[in-house]
């Protein structure tokens, strides 16, 4: 282990002032993307970076169990963007009335857009069938992969990089195009551009669609609903 520069750094925690900031502003104005991406191709060192970032991330039993599948191919990501549209338009229909007429003006993906699709898989089979920390709840694999997509994330905040994170697929659709075997699950697929500007909340808030809520609401002490400390 590095010991720390204490001249250097804040008491205790190992970060300067600045670098700690620098993680909560990440934090704080990460956004998913969809309609901003700029066409320019990103450099294969900010990719390798972004990688770096969520091969980093927390994983149970350390099993590391996913993949990242680039896809700058204009027709393969074509064929994935068709995906998306036959999915959302069944979307569509479990939405009633005005909210699914809200939910059709909404954009919700920039598959074709953005200049590089990131598929990011989950492999339950990475490290054997019993895994350290996993063996009561086998969703656990899938939980690190996530990890992962969310390091990438704020990484590629600090690059100026977007991310848009799309769920709306079947999943079968989506390894049909891209050769996934069948026991790998498909946890993502990132669109991922240069950015020059970012909406400052999250776009479904801008939009009306629904508003963050408030945090303490969320918190509850010593046990489920008990809101008093
Ligand atoms: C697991 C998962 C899946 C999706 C998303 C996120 C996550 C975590 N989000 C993005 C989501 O709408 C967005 O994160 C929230 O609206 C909050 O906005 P910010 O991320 O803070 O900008 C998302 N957005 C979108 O336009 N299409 C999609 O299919 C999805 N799917």
């Amino acid at each position: 282990m590095r010991p720390f520069d204490k001249d250097a750094l804040s008491a205790a925690s190992g970060f300067s002032l600045a670098e700690r900031e620098a993680v909560y502003h990440a934090i704080m104005t990460r956004r998913d993307v969809r309609s901003q991406f700029l066409p320019d191709p990103l450099p294969d060192d900010v990719v390798e970076r972004l990688l770096t970032a969520a091969h980093h991330a927390p994983s149970v039993g350390f099993m590391q169990p996913w993949n990242f599948i680039l896809v700058k191919s204009v027709e393969v990501r074509t064929r994935v963007r068709d995906a998306f549209a036959k999915a959302n338009e069944e979307a569509a229909q479990m939405f009633e009335g005005e909210r699914r007429q809200a939910y059709r003006s909404l954009k919700l993906e920039g598959i074709v857009e953005a200049p590089l699709g990131i598929c990011v898989t989950s492999d339950p089979t990475r490290s054997g069938s019993v895994v350290l920390g996993r063996t009561h709840n086998p969703r656990m694999d899938s939980y690190s992969t996530v990890c992962a997509i969310q390091n990438l994330w704020l990484a590629a905040r600090a690059e100026g990089v977007g991310i848009g994170w799309v769920s709306i697929f079947r999943e079968g659709d989506l390894k049909a195009i891209l050769g996934i075997p069948e026991h790998i699950e498909v946890v993502a697929w990132l669109c991922a551009g240069f950015v020059d500007r970012l909406y400052d909340e999250p776009e479904l808030s801008v939009k009306g669609w629904r508003q963050r809520l408030p945090l303490e609401d969320l918190v509850f002490h010593d046990g489920w609903g008990q809101s008093e400390r």
